[in-house]
């Protein structure tokens, strides 16, 4: 179960920057449908990227990663080889749901010194690597593999194709014709499926199957958020937090905090930075007039970053939106003891640490509405599959409904691309020699 704590934007508690929320949704809920229908209508066609809408029902993908990691369980640590989409998701629900007993490893950046820590620390022979990459093109993704690969055939030999599974597009780049020559276990992204929305496919349910993760009960609570984002607006959740970001960026609230009140939820605001700065911060809009939208996104998380952050929400610049991420319940729970001696601190005593959490929780988003500053919370439950998956696919949503209301294309990176050209450029890629020459000119080498 999940639901929406929407009482700290109200202005008879945090004044001119809040939002009445009801009102809001009155004025608002033409709109809100139009963008509704507007993406359900979408949904069949490829070109739109709005494959993930349907990508929780489709069981047989999740059989065939469940058959694969039945058929493997000889492997003790797993490794991810991928960036960005390719890793965040997995490496979110993870950390939050994992159990082992595999061990699962994150390559994600070209830094050399923790790629030679893993590689020493690694068994090979009980090494599973999985390379991911929808382009099969990513820099960073494909030289990590060029290594893990030799790694593996270094220690076994023609044996290392029993090592490596392939997750990629099933007809673009070079890594599915390469799956296909060296007989490699391959595994789909979906074409209409963009790496900051494929949790649901193989990209996420391969590492995920491999730690435990109850895979079945993650992609019902995605089909839950799929069910809400088809209602009216006055029960469209994924709706109504896109409008609560609509209309306090209006009022200049352009950073987005993101801050879950969990450790096993650590990961989970790296996974939404991607996917609401990658989706929204848009040079043009879909009419190739200049727009520049986007709110910033920033990671936070409670009760860790009360002592970093919160300073600074509570009383820097009035240009936030906070969102918290509550838990109703633990899954499980430590008494707090009592030690003689220690009496200054017997209002903990015999208290929980759930008891401890959540009072934080409350008491820094009441302390925060009391300095002015709008918050709302996502109130889960517990920290289960089914709701973590319910709360990743409204976070999609009202991510697509926001690129809906600000009429942008939530689905393409432009922004990234040319970066990526230089970085050829510089490793002297064939093709790239001019671009290389002004670089040079620029002074860039
Ligand atoms: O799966 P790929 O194609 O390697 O891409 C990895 C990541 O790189 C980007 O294309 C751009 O940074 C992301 O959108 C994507 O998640």
């Amino acid at each position: 179960m999940l639901r929406l704590d929407l009482s700290n934007l109200d202005p008879r508690r945090v004044g001119a920057q809040g939002l009445d929320f009801a009102e809001a949704l009155r004025e608002e809920k033409e709109r809100l449908e139009a963008a509704r229908d507007a993406l359900w209508g979408r949904r069949g066609d490829a070109a739109e990227f709005l494959g993930w809408i349907d990508v929780p029902e489709d069981t047989e993908a999740v059989r065939n990663v469940l058959r694969y990691r039945q058929a493997n369980a000889w492997v003790e640590d797993f490794v991810v080889l991928g960036i960005g989409g390719s890793a965040l998701g997995a490496q979110a629900v993870s950390a939050a749901l994992g159990k082992g007993p595999v061990r699962l490893h994150f390559v994600d950046n070209v830094e050399p010194e923790p790629i030679l820590e893993l590689l020493r620390a690694l068994d090979p022979r009980k090494t599973l690597v999985n390379v991911i990459s929808k382009s099969g093109s990513t820099a960073e993704t494909m030289a990590a593999f060029l290594a893990f690969r030799r790694w593996l055939e270094d220690a076994l030999g023609a044996g290392w194709k029993e090592h490596v599974a392939v997750t990629t597009d099933p007809a673009r780049g070079i890594l599915r014709p390469y799956a296909q020559a060296e007989g490699l276990a391959a595994f789909e992204v979906p074409p209409a499926v963009g790496g900051r929305f494929s949790v649901t496919c193989p990209v996420g349910t391969l590492p995920l199957a491999f730690v435990g993760v109850d895979l079945e009960a993650f992609l019902a609570g995605c089909r839950k958020a799929n069910e809400t984002a088809q209602a009216g607006a006055e029960a469209n959740l994924p709706a109504q937090t896109a409008l609560v970001h609509d209309r306090l960026s209006r009022k200049g609230l352009n950073v987005n905090v993101f801050m879950p009140y969990s450790t096993r939820l650590r990961y989970l605001p790296d996974w939404f930075v991607q996917l609401h700065d990658e989706s929204l911060g848009k040079a043009v809009n879909r009419a190739g007039e200049e727009v520049r939208t986007g709110t910033t996104a920033v990671r936070a998380i409670g009760t860790t970053d009360q002592h970093a952050q919160v300073q600074l929400f509570r009383e820097g610049p009035h240009d936030k939106l906070i969102t918290l991420v509550r838990l109703e319940e633990a899954t499980e729970d430590l008494e707090i003891p009592a030690v003689a001696g220690l009496e200054a601190l017997d209002y903990l005593f015999g208290r929980s640490f759930f008891e401890l959490l959540s009072a934080e929780a409350k008491a820094t988003a009441h302390a925060l509405a009391k300095a002015q500053q709008p918050n709302f919370a996502f109130v889960l439950e517990r920290l289960d599959a089914y709701t973590l998956g319910w709360l990743m696919q409204h976070l999609m949503w009202q991510t697509a409904f926001l690129g809906e209301l600000w009429g942008i294309d939530a689905f393409n990176q432009p922004g990234v691309e040319l970066g990526k050209e230089y970085t050829y450029a510089l490793m002297g890629r064939k093709g790239y020699e001019p671009l290389a020459e002004e670089l040079k000119a620029e002074g860039v080498e």
